[in-house]
């Protein structure tokens, strides 16, 4: 592969590509500046009264142009080149070298059509593309020819950029009759191994094919992605996202939009960047605890059996019963007052209509409306056959009368008191779970020591998905055109069928079964499928790994065959040499070499993250600020957060540093019935470098063998 490097005074080719850049740009400014000024002028818009929707329509539409090109003033336009042979793509060609000084003759020259790819599609003024978006069919070759299929490209381009975003390398690779291998790209692999700092970043440049498959994939189909750590999974449902908002953009918002549901918030705000950077603003992204119980803080955690009970699909039967076991027996006559003159339904009518609604199985809100409605149809039919009568069933179905009967026999209720009630009173539940639930399954779920009111109640996570259940009982919750889940190994079937009610079209489903730590999971991909109502889906897996190190994914696979021996080891990307180091030392001498390992990591670039069992960060905070090391504690807010992170375990899912210094895994084990996955998760967190450091011996598994070959194992004691 070619590779040239600005290196001072810029190689011509270098400059050249520069000048195309600034000349996209000017095309890119005038594309915006059009956009803005028939927003300005209302251009084409029709009559204000008929016309109302479609300018509105109309309006939105251009917003979106405009805020589609804006921020690009200093980013780079494009990022990728591919060379095809004259007259393959483009059909006509300039007649003058430049003419008028457009750039087309830098895209079609004498012997090759250039197709420039980036982030958005630039055209001129005639409405020649000179830069495709990288979604379009057109860009698919940038991302997928190869010397076994070469898709008609002869040479792809790859441009590196200096960190002021100035062109300032290309890599060429040739393509159609190159040998099958060509090795790795250097601009590829020099991004994946750039330093991280802050959220995650767009891979827009780099997606590889076998990501691209499943960028792609239809937006009918349900997409499960299996995948080791860092193999790609949450970039590449993001991508999806993108891609599928590019390519049906309308039929996604007719069907409610798309969301992103993720584990945490420190999880969101380490991705919220992402979608925003591909331009999409529209995305909705949440945890699953925003999706079932908004409004309701999550202060406890279920013990393992707790867990598995709530979350099981059981549950949903329980709740049934409770929200049914609601409504009454009709055991008085209603009255009705209607000018001047009472209007009686018998007991036996109450109850005929009431077994004709419940016969419809409609949803709870539903049938009060229903009921409500039939209970004033009696009456208005008694005041038809008497007198005839000016009201209407409407009015007649809000009248005092009804209104007292409903409540008694079919009374509003609000989801949380609902499962407040059932969680703290095991007489109540004992009534409705019965055949269903083992009394010490149903011993495991009753809140103690019982809470005074609903205001003090500590909810779990599993409690908002009861929650949810319940509202899904009472009515059909707002429905959303595509949803993407991320760390799905661990939602509980509660959690499942919460996602699946509000799934209008397809999804894409990402996780990894070996980080599965939730005694509540689900316990594979089929299950997950089913639970989400699309039994058909796809189930994908990804191997290859960006983030971490050959050497420190080595050493993680260890644990793999006690956790899930199902599951192939994963390949990493990146040979990643001298990146694990493992500290054994006295208990006095641990955290001195914590702080000698984060100070030795911060005099290097990139983040840092101190990483151990959630029950240790308090001491951990306390020994970092004796030692003088500003940090951020994970989980806080804080506006500006340090380069050091002290992290609980349980909060590290999905997130990534430079380095990572895990302190006694151990513990990390021994605090959960799903502790070796925990340690899976945290020993799979690092981008360069690994320590981890110990004064307790360390898990069987890591124990195991010779280390890996490139271990340093190091005793300080
Ligand atoms: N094609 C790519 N080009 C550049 N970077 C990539 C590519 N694919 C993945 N990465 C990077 O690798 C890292 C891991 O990606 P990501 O977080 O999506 O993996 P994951 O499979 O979701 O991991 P985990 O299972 O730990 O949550 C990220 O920094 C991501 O940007």
């Amino acid at each position: 592969m070619d590779y040239i490097e600005e290196t001072g005074g810029a190689a011509p080719e270098i400059r050249a590509e520069r000048e195309f850049m600034e000349l996209c740009r000017a095309k890119l400014l005038r594309m915006r500046g059009e956009a803005e000024a028939m927003l300005d002028r209302g251009a084409a818009e029709g009559d204000a009264v008929v016309d109302k929707y479609f300018n509105h329509a109309l309006r939105e539409f251009r917003k979106k142009t405009v805020a589609d090109l804006s921020g690009f003033d200093d980013a780079p336009l494009f990022f990728g080149r591919l060379d095809y042979a004259a007259g393959e793509v483009f059909d006509d060609r300039p007649e003058t070298a430049d003419p008028d000084g457009t750039g087309l003759a830098h895209t079609r020259t004498e012997d090759s059509d250039l197709l420039y790819v980036g982030r958005r599609g630039v055209r001129d003024a005639d409405g020649e593309p000179v830069v495709i978006d990288w979604r379009a069919s057109l860009s698919r070759a940038f991302y997928e020819a190869s010397p076994l299929e070469p898709m008609g490209v002869r040479v792809r381009r790859r441009y590196g950029f200096d960190q002021a975003g100035l062109l300032s390398a290309f890599e060429d690779e040739p393509i159609e009759g190159a040998p099958v291998s060509p090795g790795a790209s250097r601009l590829v692999t020099r991004e994946i191994e750039r330093p991280r700092q802050g959220p995650m970043r767009d891979i827009v440049a780099t997606i590889q094919p076998e990501q691209m498959r499943l960028v792609r994939a239809p937006l009918d189909e349900t997409v499960c992605i299996q995948g080791a750590p860092g193999t790609g999974k949450t970039a590449v449902g993001l991508h999806r996202l993108a891609y599928l908002l590019f390519a049906e953009r309308e039929r996604l918002r007719k069907e409610g939009g798309v969301a992103v549901i993720g584990p945490n918030s420190a999880f969101l705000a380490y991705i919220h960047n992402v979608l925003p950077a591909l331009g999409e603003v529209e995305v909705v992204q949440l945890t699953i605890d925003d999706l079932t119980g908004p409004g309701l803080e999550v202060s406890r955690v279920d013990d393992a059996r707790a867990a598995r009970v709530k979350g099981g699909p059981a549950m949903a039967e329980v709740l049934r019963r409770h929200l049914w076991a609601r409504i009454g027996e009709p055991d008085e006559e209603i009255e009705v007052r209607h000018q001047q003159r009472i209007w009686r339904v018998p007991v036996s009518e109450q109850a005929e209509e009431l077994a004709a609604v419940l016969e419809r199985g409609t949803t709870y809100g539903a049938g009060r409306e229903l009921y409500a409605q039939r209970l004033a149809n009696l009456v208005l039919r008694r005041m038809e056959r008497a007198s005839g009568t000016s009201t209407t069933l409407t009015q007649l179905s809000k009248n005092r009368g009804i209104g007292q009967a409903l409540r008694r026999l079919w009374p509003v209720v609000d989801p949380g008191r609902l499962v407040f009630e059932l969680l703290t009173d095991p007489v109540q539940l004992a009534g409705v779970a019965a055949g269903v639930l083992s009394a010490e399954d149903q011993r495991a779920i009753v809140v103690a020591p019982r809470p005074r009111s609903m205001r003090s109640m500590p909810w779990s996570t599993l409690d908002l998905a009861l929650v949810d259940e319940v509202a899904g009982l009472l009515g059909r919750p707002v429905r959303l055109g595509h949803v993407v889940v991320d760390e799905a190994q661990d939602l509980s079937p509660m959690h499942l069928r919460a996602i699946a009610r509000r799934l209008a079209g397809a999804c894409t489903v990402l996780g990894d079964l070996a980080q599965a730590t939730s005694p509540s999971a689900v316990r594979g991909w089929p299950e997950v499928l089913t639970r989400l109502n699309r039994p058909d889906g796809a189930i994908e897996v990804l191997d290859r790994g960006y983030r971490v190190p050959a050497e420190v994914l080595g050493f993680a696979a260890r644990l793999l065959p006690h956790l899930a021996p199902d599951l192939t080891g994963p390949t990493s990307f990146r040979p990643g040499e001298d990146s694990l180091r493992v500290t054994g030392t006295g208990v006095r001498e641990r955290t001195p070499a914590i702080v000698e390992a984060c100070e030795s990591a911060l005099a290097g670039e990139g983040s840092v993250c101190v990483l151990s069992a959630d029950a240790d960060v308090p001491a951990l905070h306390r020994e970092l600020v004796a030692a003088a090391l500003a940090h951020t504690v994970l989980g806080e807010e804080v506006p500006n957060p340090e380069r050091l992170t002290l992290a609980p375990v349980s909060l590290a899912k999905g997130l990534e540093y430079d380095t990572v210094v895990v302190v006694e895994p151990a513990r990390i084990v021994a605090a959960e019935p799903r502790g070796l996955q925990r340690l899976y998760v945290a020993l799979t967190r690092a981008v360069s470098r690994l320590h981890v450091i110990h004064a307790e011996p360390l898990p069987e598994p890591l124990r195991e063998a010779v280390p890996a070959a490139g271990v340093v194992v190091r005793s300080v004691s």
